[in-house]
């Protein structure tokens, strides 16, 4: 009897402080549809972003692609009409140019669900780096997202106000955008640019029942990695590639799980739970478990954090040693 008070009075915190954050967490949670709604995939034509279009596509979206290459835009309808029997939209247009994305935005339906999902990944040392490829990781990364969110919120807006369905804007970052890691110096600066656009805009739209969705991927095998892998430094693989490499499809999935339940940040793997946990700062969370499994794991994780960058920073002194005697 008396320990069953004591086990009382032990979990009695926990649950005061699961019923506090159940009341507090905001924004408040929300479904949304995909069926019969207009998503737009960026770099939709390849890797996560075709993964994602099948996937909407099969689950009953009219889907748009768009990305530069006209080729691999219909290479990718194709394959997808294979899979799925349904046609999606292509669009050949450079995130980089602000007329052309307006254009596009312009001809299309109104989104219901807007997918920033292009991307451009080439890692180097900045020291080597030429500044055009630093601006070009800016300008398609960060810039490109702007300018298709501002291209498409207008008529965003006015459609979610008219079908009352509330709508989505997701913005595929990356694991290094929550965390810096050698040859990343642009890539990072690009993604880690994406949160702090996120987090402001979720306030500025959240009345207009918009929701953002921020996706961290960690390595995912499509054709951008391999690209990236015939040019990695080898210890930008070493800290980076210790993972092995998840499927384009797995990230789709939780991509689009995330989408659909307007979850703020999406992990994507085990690690990328930590890395949430260890970098979740002052996100939103609409979870109130996820609030209290944050709240109990932050100060653990920080001790975490400290033993990768341990690790890290103990690979570098090495290679370097090895180089300087090589
Ligand atoms: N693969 C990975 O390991 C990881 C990827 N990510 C991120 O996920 C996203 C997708 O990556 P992934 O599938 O690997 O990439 P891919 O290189 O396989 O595909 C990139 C897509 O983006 C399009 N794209 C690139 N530049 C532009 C542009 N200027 N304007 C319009 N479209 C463009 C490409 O088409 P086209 O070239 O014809 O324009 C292509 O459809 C990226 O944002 C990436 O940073 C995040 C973490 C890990
Ligand atoms: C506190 C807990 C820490 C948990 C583990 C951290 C592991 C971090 C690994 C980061 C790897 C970044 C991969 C980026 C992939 C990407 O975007 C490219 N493929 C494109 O360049």
């Amino acid at each position: 009897m008396a320990s069953l008070f004591f086990l009382f009075l032990l979990l009695l915190p926990f649950a005061i402080l699961l019923l506090v954050l159940a009341a507090i967490v905001r924004p408040r949670q929300v479904r949304i549809p995909l069926k019969g709604r207009h998503v737009l995939v960026t770099g939709g034509s390849s890797g996560i972003g075709l993964a994602l279009a099948l996937r909407a596509a099969a689950e009953g979206a009219r889907v748009t692609i768009l990305a530069r290459d006209p080729s691999r835009l219909q290479d990718a309808r194709d394959a997808i009409r294979l899979a799925t029997g349904v046609d999606v939209t292509i669009v050949a247009a450079d995130v980089r140019d602000p007329e052309a994305v307006s254009r596009a935005l312009e001809a299309a339906d109104p989104v219901d669900v807007l997918v920033c999902n292009h991307g451009v990944f080439l890692p180097q040392e900045l020291e080597r780096q030429s500044l055009e490829e630093v601006r070009f990781m800016v300008e398609v990364n960060l810039m490109g997202t702007f300018h298709l969110i501002k291209a498409s919120l207008p008529t965003m807006k006015q459609r979610a106000k008219q079908s009352g369905l509330p709508a989505s804007i997701a913005i595929v970052s990356s694991q290094a955008g929550q965390v810096g890691i050698y040859g990343y110096t642009a890539y990072s600066a690009s993604k880690f640019g994406l949160r702090g656009l996120a987090e402001a805009l979720q306030h500025e739209v959240i009345a207009d029942n918009i929701h953002i969705t921020l996706v961290f991927p960690p390595d995912t095998d499509t054709p951008g990695l391999a690209e990236e892998h015939k040019r990695r430094p080898e210890i930008t693989k070493v800290i980076a590639g210790s993972q092995g490499g998840m499927k384009a499809d797995d990230v789709a999935k939780k991509a689009l799980n995330g989408i659909k339940s307007g979850q703020f940040v999406v992990a994507c793997n085990f690690e990328g739970y930590l890395l949430h946990v260890a970098t979740v700062g002052l996100s939103p969370q609409r979870s109130y478990f996820m609030a209290f499994v944050e709240i109990l794991g932050v100060g653990f994780m920080r001790f975490v954090a400290l033993c990768y960058q341990w690790s890290w920073f103990t690979s570098i002194e090495k290679w370097h040693a090895k180089m300087k005697s090589g």
